[in-house]
């Protein structure tokens, strides 16, 4: 495919992850199609994309848990060839990452302390405190939303640099879910430390975003600052009357809601939209179903 990407340069600090040319082949079908990409330090990434864009196997390669073609530097270092190193100084989360079910809290944690060489048990059973999960209780006895705590309490106590979360919250209600974000953005967000999260519900991981990257059947068709999202995109809400001028604007985007026409727009000053209905910045969630509903024909992975 020949999208290319929008790409507003972030900092210029020696990034977390560098990746160049990165493909992936399943067999002879192509699902990663040569991404380019540096995240620098500090920062908060949304990766976003539709079931089977490629968001986890891009993970996987940055994680060293699948080999991949191109360039990929982790913390200077090519994640397949030096995993067990460069997981001194990553931590991840998966939908699919298990603990050992039948160990109890104090084991799983005395395990790791012994394997881990930046895991601090005290911090990890601080963390636990405040949540129903005890010290004693064998995790298959877990509930999901208390092994996510687990999770997150595991993570927390690894002094890492990049934390990779890949759906960390499928699964668990509305409660936990926000939970879980606001301890990790209020406990363990710092500017030395970067994350990079993949989730469907970009809703609710939005106030916390610094960066996006929208893929779509394995390329990267969007990767920008959020504060500079409102300075590239504008949503505009317009009556009948004013249709046919918005739409000589060229809008990306449109869709009828309740009667009203909702036109998404990139690169249209906002004073000219302002004379035609009621403009705001879209949401992710807006402009994700904008920018990914774009070219349709485009879809379908590994051509
Ligand atoms: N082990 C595998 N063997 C063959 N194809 C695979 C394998 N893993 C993933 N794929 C394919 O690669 C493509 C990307 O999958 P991937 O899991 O990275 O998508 P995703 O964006 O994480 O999707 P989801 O949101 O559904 O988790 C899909 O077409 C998928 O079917």
């Amino acid at each position: 495919m020949s999208n290319a990407v929008t790409t507003i340069e972030t900092a210029s600090a020696e990034p977390i992850v560098h990746a160049r040319g990165l493909r992936k082949h399943f067999g002879k079908t192509e699902v990663l199609h040569g991404l380019d990409f540096d995240i620098p330090p500090g920062r908060i990434y949304g990766l976003i994309g539709h079931n089977g864009a490629g968001k986890t196997t891009t993970l996987n390669a940055l994680l060293g848990l699948t080999s991949a073609e191109g360039t990929i530097r982790v913390l200077g270092k090519d994640p397949f060839a030096h995993r067990a190193e460069l997981m001194e100084n990553v931590a991840f989360i998966s939908d699919v990452a298990s603990l050992p079910r039948f160990l109890r809290v104090r084991e799983l944690f005395a395990l790791l302390t012994n394997i881990h060489p930046n895991f601090d048990q005290q911090k990890a059973r601080t963390f636990l405190e405040g949540t129903d999960v005890k010290m004693e209780a064998k995790i298959k006895q877990l509930s999901k939303g208390m092994i996510a705590q687990l999770h997150l309490a595991v993570v927390m106590a690894i002094d890492a640099k990049l934390l990779v979360l890949d759906e960390p919250t499928l699964g668990l209600d509305i409660t936990y879910r926000k939970r879980f974000y606001r301890r990790l953005l209020e406990d363990y967000m710092t500017e030395e430390r970067t994350l990079l999260i993949t989730t469907h519900q970009v809703d609710e991981i939005e106030f916390m975003l610094s960066d996006i990257m929208f893929i779509r059947d394995g390329d990267l068709v969007l990767h920008m600052q959020m504060e500079t999202v409102s300075g590239k995109y504008a949503q505009l809400i317009v009556g009948p009357d004013h249709l046919e001028a918005a739409r000589a604007l060229r809008p990306i985007y449109e869709e009828t809601r309740f009667g009203q026409t909702a036109m998404v727009f990139d690169g249209v000053d906002r004073s000219e939209l302002e004379a035609l209905g009621q403009v705001s910045t879209p949401t992710l969630s807006d402009l994700f179903v904008a920018l990914m509903q774009r070219t349709p024909s485009n879809s379908g992975a590994g051509q």
